[in-house]
Parts: structure tokens; C-alpha cells; sequence
């Protein structure tokens, strides 16, 4: 097939049967990535298996093949194990193109879309308060009793993380299912669900498992195929999770409690147009979702929402405490507009444009999905006289693209300043011209992240609330006096594995930045209390 060979993009050269497989890191493949993309240039070809791979590494190509074709560009390969056996290919994550992914998009559009995400922002406001004071009362835990790290290095309900992920979890919760979670020690029902998103990262790896890329795998007995085992397993456990939620919520319904979240709302719609009982895994006539794909589905938005924000927020500040002078000017310009009598609110983001560069050069600067997720061709196509096969998985390498020298001044610089204009409002990074947009972190064209109007929502209440109201810092080494910091540039000390990669847990130290901040911040917190007991809502429990 060497004329095949000549017209597809450049790349690496691999070895038979295998492809590229054993030269890509499959745990963190984007440092591997971008080598090539310097050497290859704006697109590459890789092979994984039986797999066609284009990489994308310009704003330019992704924005052409991604966007502007994203009539062909928007489905997924979707990955054997974590989509067909663990999910039974209900996710929306890995949803291939097609008349259920259309379905289920739109039908969360009228809960997530940019107006209807405006909805949510009474509900994040209630919880970034019980955020702020849950960090306050952490206070130096992490760093002088319980480092809130295990033996493996996980972290457990002692840690800062801990409270930061109930928050973007709560809300998730709230705007799925109507629901909350009111406390993140000893909670089963949390651990349940951190439990079943972090097995799903782990086995959607792209290259983890042979049969993702090698499709003669799959008809393999079960006793020759330890991860179908593996999978139905797990599918289990994730089936009990997520249809429970869904059943919880007929059971509200049937009570005659009108409850908010897409799931109530969506099983009154559909009863409405008289398909109450609706069981199965597809669509009915007319379109709606049955229960377990319903149960799936919205199982696999919760996941897509919560601990992305979470470690977005985790990420921000291990930023802020590497870059000093950038937290006080960002400070600066909140106390300025805010002051002490009253936190941080919706109506002050325009007058922060400084502090709101800072997010965005933070997701700039490390993507918490370095290489998004990758999208998949229906059809042939061709770009620059290049053949990108049907069924090719496209990878956007975000990374790549956040780096680019032409495209950024000192790309590996932090500097918000790129993204600011004194006295001028920023703009978020969001919005569906993604040539005007200023970081790809969010994806692309129809698979664009549906979340983002309420993840850049989150972040923008808690972090300005974080930066107002609390001082937070590193501990010290005993012996030399120097901040315990990790360092941002140092990949594998500092960043997690995985498609997601995070920060690896570390310590750091709150404290209210004066006895006025703390008052409020307290006053705040029990007055949510009341919200809860008036939206018939748990209350917190600490
Ligand atoms: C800072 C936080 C977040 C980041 C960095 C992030 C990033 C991403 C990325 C890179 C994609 C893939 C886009 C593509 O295929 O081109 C995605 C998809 C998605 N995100 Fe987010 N996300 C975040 C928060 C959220 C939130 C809060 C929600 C929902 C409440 C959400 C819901 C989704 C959904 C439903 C998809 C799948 C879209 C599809 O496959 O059709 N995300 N996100």
C-alpha cells in the first residue's frame, strides 16, 4: 500500500502489525506528541494498531478540519473497552455521530446552553460560600496534621482537594439530577461516584487496551479476554450508580415534587408526551431517551463536569502561588472593586478583567485535557493534498497549539497580560468562532464542551471569591526556609497520568486574610443554610 502510504501525512515510521503503538506513551502521550509535531509540522499521521491517527497541531488545521467541517469531523473512535463494554455505548463522551449523540446533545442543551446555564448561577453562588469556608476551617490540615495523602498517593478526605471537588460535584449533581451533596467526609455515595469516573479515565486511555485498536480482539472468548471480564464488571457497578439516580428522580416525580435538573425535567417532558415508562437502552419514536440510556448519558455529564472544574480550580491556584506578583495584582484589582464589606459577585466579572486573563491564561498555559478529546471522520476527506481516511481518529493537539511562538509571545511564559486590556472587560474563552478564541481547551465545532458556559461560571465565582477572601500558601521546608512547591515545568513530579492530567495532589494552606473576611465568610455559609431548608435541599453537615 505504498501509494497510500505517500499521500497520507507525514509521521513517524512504525513497525508492522503494531503501528506507532509502542512508541507513543499511552499514559502521557502529548510530550511525545509535540516532539513530532516540531518535526513533522502541522499534521501527522501515527498508527495504533489497526488505528489511522491525524494529529493536528495548528489553530489553523483544527479550526479548518474541526470546526469549519465538522460535519465529518464530529464523531468519536470510540474506544472498545471504556465505551462499548464499560458504558454499553451510552456515554455521551464517546458517543459516535449519529441520531442518539444528536438526541441527547440537544435535549442537554436546554439545561447546559448559554442562556439556560444562567439558571444555575443562584446554585453556584450558594456553593462556592460553603467552598470558601470549607477551605478556611481546612486551614493548615493538609500541611501540620493529616497530609490528606495516602501510601498510594491518592488523596483522601483530609485534603484541600477534598472540599474544592464536593463543590463542582454539588453542582453538577444539582444541575443533572435537582440534587445536592452535602458533605465530603465519609460520604459512600461521593467516593461511589469519584470511584466509577476515575476506573472510566483509566480504561479510555487511548492505547491502553489491544482490543481498542485491534478489532480482532474483540471476538476473543471471554477466558482469552481478561478486560471484557474486567468491563462487565465495572458496567455493573456503573449501572447501579447511575440508574439509582435516575430512579430517585422518578420517585421525586412521582411524589409531585416539581424538581429542577435535566433529568426531571426530561422525564416530565417525556411523560408528558406519553412515554413515562420507557424501558430499553435507545430511542423511542419520536426520540426520547429510554431509561438506561437516559441513565448512562446523564451519568456521563456528571462526570464531564465535575472533576474537570475541580482541578481547573486546583490548577489555578498552584499557579497563583508560582507567580506571586500575578496573585497580587489580581488581588488588587479585587479588593479595589469589591472591597471587605460584601464578597465577590456575578456583576463585578467586568470589572476584573485582570483576574479573569489570569483563568484563561491558566487553561492556556496547561490544558487539563492536553490533547482534548479526539474526534473521528465519517468520510474521506482531504487537507493540503493529504488523505485523512474515514474512520481516522483526529486528535487536536491543544497542547501543541497553546505553545505556538507565532500564535503566543513567550509561550511558555505565564503572563495574563497577553489576554489583558486595562479597563476593557475579557472576554471568556468560550464562543462557537473558535478563530477568535484564545485557548482551545474546550474542544471544537459540535463536540465543543457543552459545559463550558458553566465551568467558566464556576470558575470565575469561586476563584474570585478564593483570591478575596483567603490568603493561601505553601508550606515551608524546615531546613531552608523555601516554599514546598511543585514545579509547573516538571511534567511527570507534577501533573497525573491519564487523558485528563491533573495536578498531583499537594499541600498548601488557608487562611482568612482578615478577621472581617472571616466573619463573613462564616455569616455567609450559615446564612446558605437557609437557602437549603427553603429549596428543600440537604443541608451541610461538617
Ligand atoms: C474547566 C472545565 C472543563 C473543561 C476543561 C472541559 C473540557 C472538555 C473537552 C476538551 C471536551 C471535548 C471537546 C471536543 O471533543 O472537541 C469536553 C466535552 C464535554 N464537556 Fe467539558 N469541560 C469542562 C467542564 C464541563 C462541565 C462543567 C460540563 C457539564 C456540566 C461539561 C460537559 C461536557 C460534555 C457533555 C462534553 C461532551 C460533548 C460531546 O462529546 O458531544 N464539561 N469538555
Amino acid at each position: 500500500d505504498s501509494s497510500r502510504r505517500r499521500i497520507l501525512p507525514p509521521g513517524p515510521s512504525g513497525i508492522p502489525i503494531l503501528g506507532n503503538l509502542l512508541q507513543l506513551p499511552a499514559l502521557r502521550p502529548h510530550p511525545k506528541l509535540c516532539e513530532w509535531a516540531s518535526q513533522y509540522g502541522e499534521i501527522l499521521y501515527v498508527k495504533l494498531g489497526g488505528q489511522d491517527v491525524i494529529v493536528l497541531n495548528t489553530a489553523e488545521a483544527a479550526d479548518e478540519l474541526l470546526s469549519r467541517r465538522s460535519h465529518n469531523y464530529s464523531s468519536r473512535a470510540m474506544p472498545h473497552v471504556a465505551h462499548d463494554l464499560l458504558r454499553d455505548g451510552l456515554g455521551i463522551t464517546f458517543m459516535g455521530y449519529g441520531t442518539s449523540w444528536r438526541a441527547l446533545r440537544k435535549a442537554l442543551q436546554v439545561a447546559l446552553g448559554p442562556g439556560p446555564s444562567k439558571n444555575l448561577r443562584p446554585m453556584q453562588e450558594y456553593e462556592s460560600r460553603v467552598m470558601l469556608y470549607d477551605l478556611m476551617r481546612h486551614g493548615d490540615n493538609s500541611v501540620v496534621r493529616d497530609c490528606g495523602i495516602n501510601a498510594h498517593g491518592e488523596v483522601t478526605d483530609s485534603h484541600w482537594y477534598a472540599p474544592v471537588r464536593r463543590y463542582a460535584t454539588s453542582v453538577t449533581l444539582f444541575a443533572i439530577y435537582g440534587k445536592r451533596t452535602n458533605r465530603f467526609q465519609n460520604n459512600p455515595n461521593l467516593h461511589l461516584i469519584y470511584d466509577v469516573v476515575d476506573n472510566f479515565s483509566r480504561m479510555s486511555q487511548p492505547g491502553n487496551y489491544l482490543a481498542d485498536v485491534f478489532p480482532f480482539l474483540r471476538h476473543f472468548p471471554d477466558i482469552l479476554a481478561p478486560w471484557r471480564v474486567k468491563a462487565r464488571k465495572f458496567h455493573l457497578r456503573e449501572k447501579g450508580l447511575w440508574e439509582g439516580l435516575v430512579e430517585e428522580c422518578k420517585t421525586v416525580m412521582q411524589d409531585g415534587e416539581d424538581r429542577g435538573g435535566f433529568v426531571n425535567s426530561y422525564l416530565r417532558a417525556r411523560a408528558k408526551a406519553g412515554q413515562e415508562n420507557a424501558p430499553g437502552r435507545g430511542l423511542t419514536e419520536g426520540d426520547w431517551m429510554q431509561d438506561k440510556f437516559l441513565a448512562f448519558a446523564a451519568g456521563s455529564v456528571l462526570e464531564a463536569g465535575s472533576d474537570t472544574t475541580a482541578m481547573t480550580i486546583a490548577t489555578f491556584v498552584l499557579y497563583m502561588l508560582n507567580h506571586p506578583q500575578v496573585l497580587q495584582k489580581a488581588r488588587e484589582e479585587i479588593d479595589a472593586v469589591v472591597g471587605t464589606e460584601r464578597m465577590p459577585d456575578w456583576d463585578d466579572e467586568e470589572r476584573l478583567p485582570y483576574f479573569v486573563a489570569c483563568i484563561k491564561e491558566t487553561m492556556r498555559h496547561r490544558p487539563l485535557v492536553p490533547l482534548g478529546i479526539p474526534h473521528a471522520t465519517m468520510e474521506d476527506d482531504f487537507y493540503k493534498g493529504y488523505h485523512i481516511p474515514k474512520g481516522c481518529m483526529v486528535i487536536g493537539n491543544i497542547w501543541a497549539m497553546h505553545r505556538d511562538s507565532e500564535r503566543f509571545y513567550n509561550p511558555t511564559a505565564f503572563i495574563p497580560e497577553r489576554f489583558y486590556e486595562e479597563g476593557k472587560p475579557t472576554r471568556w474563552g468560550t464562543g462557537p468562532i473558535s478563530q477568535e478564541r484564545d485557548h482551545y481547551s474546550f474542544g471544537w465545532g459540535r463536540r465543543f464542551c457543552q459545559g463550558s458556559h458553566i465551568a467558566e461560571a464556576s470558575l470565575f465565582i469561586t476563584l474570585s471569591r478564593l483570591l478575596w477572601g483567603l490568603d493561601f500558601s505553601a508550606p515551608l521546608d524546615p531546613k531552608t526556609q523555601r516554599p514546598i512547591l511543585p514545579d509547573i515545568a516538571n511534567e511527570e513530579a507534577t501533573w497525573s497520568e491519564g487523558f485528563v492530567s491533573i495536578p498531583n495532589p499537594y499541600k498548601v494552606r488557608f487562611a482568612p486574610r482578615s478577621a472581617k473576611h472571616a466573619e463573613l465568610i462564616c455569616d455567609e455559609f450559615e446564612a446558605v443554610q437557609a437557602e437549603w431548608r427553603r429549596m428543600r435541599l440537604d443541608v451541610d453537615e461538617r
